[in-house]
């Protein structure tokens, strides 16, 4: 039996962690067995890669090469086995977050990602990817109250506006795989149409 990957994805500030939650809350409600994990980490040594990444300064090659490694560790200890013991992994951010960072964000050759995605992940994909789609600003000024910033979240306004630009490709190039939800207003407000558009996918 094959279980069902939903991955969660949007700029920093979007609002996925605080909607994975209460989406894993609802599918366990309904029956589902489901296990919550992030990229990076969701392994103790994809964890130890994810402190890297968003503290130390490195060049994107490295920063690439870090973000597949720890998803190749995540991959084969986490992901896959619950997938195949029929398990719902729901996994804040995945490899669209990479084409979006570190190809749209930092500029690095998308030629070289799209490589690194076929050695990683083998043919692997989400079933479904709901991008929670955020102005820059309102993030920002989320993230300004909530905590102090990361090595990515310290970025300008721009990349940001690059990054929701990969992020679009991304979803242009697989309509199917993803739900956009306009991640604007209320928590309680995006939570209705978040609700409304898995209730559309039978979830
Ligand atoms: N609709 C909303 N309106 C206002 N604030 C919100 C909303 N949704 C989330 N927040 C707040 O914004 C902050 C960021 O939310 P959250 O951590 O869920 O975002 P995220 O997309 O997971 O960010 P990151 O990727 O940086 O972890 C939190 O303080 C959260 O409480
Ligand atoms: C998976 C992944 C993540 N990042 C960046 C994006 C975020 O700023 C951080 C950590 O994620 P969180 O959602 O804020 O916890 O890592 C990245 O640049 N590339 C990736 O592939």
């Amino acid at each position: 039996m094959s279980g069902l990957f939903i991955t969660f994805e949007g700029i920093d500030g979007a609002g996925k962690s605080t909607h994975l939650a209460s989406v894993a809350d609802r599918l366990r409600r309904a029956g589902r067995d489901v296990v919550q994990t992030r990229e990076p980490g969701g392994t103790a040594l994809a964890e130890s890669l994810r402190e890297l990444l968003l503290q130390r300064p490195m060049d994107p090659l490295t920063e690439a090469l870090l973000v597949f490694a720890a998803r190749r560790d995540h991959l084969r200890e986490v992901i896959v086995p619950a997938l195949q013991s029929g398990r719902t992994v729901l996994c804040d951010r995945f490899t669209d977050a990479t084409f979006a960072y570190q190809g749209a964000g930092r500029g690095f050759d998308l030629g070289v990602l799209a490589q690194l995605e076929r050695w990683v992940q083998e043919g692997r994909q989400p079933d479904l990817t709901v991008w929670f789609r955020v102005p820059p600003e309102v993030a920002a000024r989320r993230l300004a109250e909530a905590r102090a910033p990361d090595r990515f979240e310290q970025q300008p306004l721009e990349f940001f506006q690059r990054v929701d630009a990969g992020y679009a490709r991304r979803a242009e190039a697989d309509p199917g795989r993803f739900v956009i939800i306009d991640g604007q207003g209320e928590r309680e407000e995006v939570a209705a149409r978040l609700a409304e558009a898995l209730e559309a996918r039978g979830l």
